[in-house]
């Protein structure tokens, strides 16, 4: 993507989830954001984007940054298609293949289905097993961190809230037996003497079908993993189509477990493998090859929904605009620097976990004046499965793709660190391609919250998004780094005014300024040139 003048070819970066159980997410362009000119030089890029309502809070996405997708095409949801049907004349599209249409309804159907979790209100009871010894302890964050990012989540959802919290030791969170004998008949105990809750939510991981059974017999209300909460933050917050298929598609585990059990419950009546009348299949069978045909149909949308970014992102890197892909951990301020860097006053940044789920892309300038698209990405959680990450792995894709990545880091957040190595591990996970993972640039946001703030290490710059401070350093280091990766350079060029060199320049490079000195016959030009083409010039017209 975007990667002028000859920049080192990278292939697509096969995904796989990192070690840590860390993910992040990417949708696709917002919908409504309209590019009204996207080519080279000075003052190319207008953005006018349209606000769609968005959700209370968000973690963080990548969105397909293209293009493209920012001509108020963008994707599913509310706003138009970008399901991959062909619609403008003209491109490398492929024609869509017979029966895509139906395809397409049947796909729609799908996603229409009901959520996991019932709508409506909910008053959780928040049990968060703390494990204080042994080999599944988490090597930093701190219980109360754990607790107070549960109970962000539960907040991120409308209606939902926390009335309740409790702390309990544990040694084996991923087991089936989460608790011991006692522990489980105090909490049950207690549990049950809250009259007012409706759920509990259970702050691991993920829960096998048995221990959410056993759990639900013993508590008399449902009980939801962290899984099961974030897949319902997205489900509530996902717009795009690509991002709503890969809620879906990440759904589609618990729909097994859920179906499990329930044969389970029917079997206990004699009812589970019986035959349904006529077709040799049981009850249980009927309801795999449902789920396995919804998988297929889920999978082969988001293929044709890829498909058409590969070739959108071939488009754009035509276009020659470098991507910055802003990275970083939930609610470090990924979109309000983007705001601040972009000047774009339509962006509105939430205090809320997953806000972003859907990838925007904003155009900015540098200090010379070089345009850049900045991808605002989904943002990053600690302790999520793997599963989860791997729906929605295609969507990171962007970011391997992108010239420079900008990590931004909440400084004031006490878990800061920990916060950090997640992201990088997560990174890492992408198997990005080695120069762009070694250029990551790091800012510390919210330097306003810490007065006299210095970073650590000479690479990281601290910045306050939401004040302005830092800003001017930041775009000068972001086209330092730009410029690095596509392997071009800005220079002020002093020209005749009466020989060739002017016009090779307006052919061969990028011209953002001439500044012409009549008296001695002779310009300033500053350029945007590629180090090849660079050379050319100077063997061409020698100094
Ligand atoms: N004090 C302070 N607050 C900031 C700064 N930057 C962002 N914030 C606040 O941090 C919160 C989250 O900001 P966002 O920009 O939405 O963060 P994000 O990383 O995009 O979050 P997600 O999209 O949810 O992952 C908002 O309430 C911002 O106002 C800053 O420099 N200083
Ligand atoms: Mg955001």
């Amino acid at each position: 993507m975007g990667s002028p003048h000859g920049s080192t070819p990278r292939g697509p970066a096969p995904l796989r989830s990192d070690g840590r159980g860390m993910w992040a997410l990417r949708a696709a362009v917002r919908p409504g954001v309209c590019l009204s000119r996207v080519v080279r030089g000075r003052g190319a890029l207008r953005v006018a984007p349209r606000l769609p309502p968005w959700p209370e809070r968000t973690l963080t996405a990548f969105g397909p940054g293209d293009l493209g997708d920012l001509q108020g095409r963008g994707g599913g949801g509310r706003g138009p298609r970008a399901d991959g049907r062909r619609r403008r004349a003209g491109t490398e599209e492929d024609e869509e293949p017979e029966g895509a249409e139906q395809e397409e309804e049947d796909v729609e159907e799908l996603l229409r289905r009901e959520p996991l979790l019932p709508a409506g209100t909910q008053r959780v009871c928040l049990v968060h097993p703390e494990v204080k010894w042994g080999p599944a302890k988490p090597l930093q964050t701190r219980a109360e961190w754990q607790v107070a990012e549960a109970k962000a989540l539960v907040h991120t959802l409308d209606s939902w809230s926390v009335v309740e919290t409790v702390v309990v030791p544990t040694k084996t969170p991923d087991k089936k037996l989460i608790f011991s004998k006692g522990a489980l008949e105090h909490l049950t105990e207690k549990i049950r003497g809250l009259a007012e809750i409706t759920a509990v939510f259970l702050n691991v991981e993920r829960m096998s079908a048995p221990t959410k059974k056993e759990l639900e017999a013993a508590w008399g209300v449902q009980v939801f993993d962290r899984f099961t909460v974030v897949l319902h933050i997205f489900r509530c917050n996902a717009r795009t189509r690509e991002a709503r298929l890969q809620v879906a598609l990440a759904e589609l585990p618990v729909l097994r477990a859920n179906l499990k059990n329930d044969v389970g419950r029917l079997d206990g009546r004699g009812g589970g493998s019986r035959y349904i009348m006529g077709s040799g299949e049981s009850f249980m069978q009927v309801q795999q090859r449902l789920l396995k045909e919804k998988e297929m149909k889920i999978r082969k949308a988001l293929e044709r929904l890829r498909r058409k970014r590969r070739l959108l992102g071939t488009q754009r890197r035509r276009r020659e605009l470098p991507v910055v892909s802003v990275v970083g951990y939930t609610n470090s301020g990924k979109t309000t620097l983007i705001k601040a860097l972009t000047g774009d006053a339509a962006i509105q940044p939430r205090d809320q976990l997953f806000a972003t789920l859907d990838v925007t892309a904003h155009a900015g300038s540098l200090p010379s004046r070089m345009t850049v698209i900045y991808l605002d990405t989904i943002g990053f959680l600690s302790q999520l499965p793997h599963s989860l990450i791997e729906s929605f792995s295609a969507t990171l894709e962007d970011v391997a793709h992108s010239d420079v990545i900008l990590h931004v880091r909440d400084a004031s957040h006490p878990e800061s660190e920990l916060q950090s190595a997640s992201v990088l591990s997560a990174l890492r996970g992408l198997r990005l391609p080695a120069p762009l993972l070694d250029g990551v640039l790091e800012v510390h946001n919210k330097a306003d919250l810490l007065p006299g703030y210095r970073p650590p290490g000479p690479r990281a710059l601290a910045v306050s998004a939401l004040r302005g401070l830092g800003l001017q350093e930041l775009r000068a280091e972001l086209e330092a780094a730009v410029l690095r990766a596509t392997d071009r350079r800005a220079l002020t060029l002093r020209v005749p005014l009466a020989g060739a060199q002017l016009s090779w320049l307006h052919r061969e490079a990028t011209v953002q300024d001439v500044h012409v000195v009549p008296e001695a016959g002779v310009a300033d030009v500053t350029v945007i040139i590629s180090n090849a083409a660079y050379g050319k010039f100077r063997k061409l017209f020698p100094e």
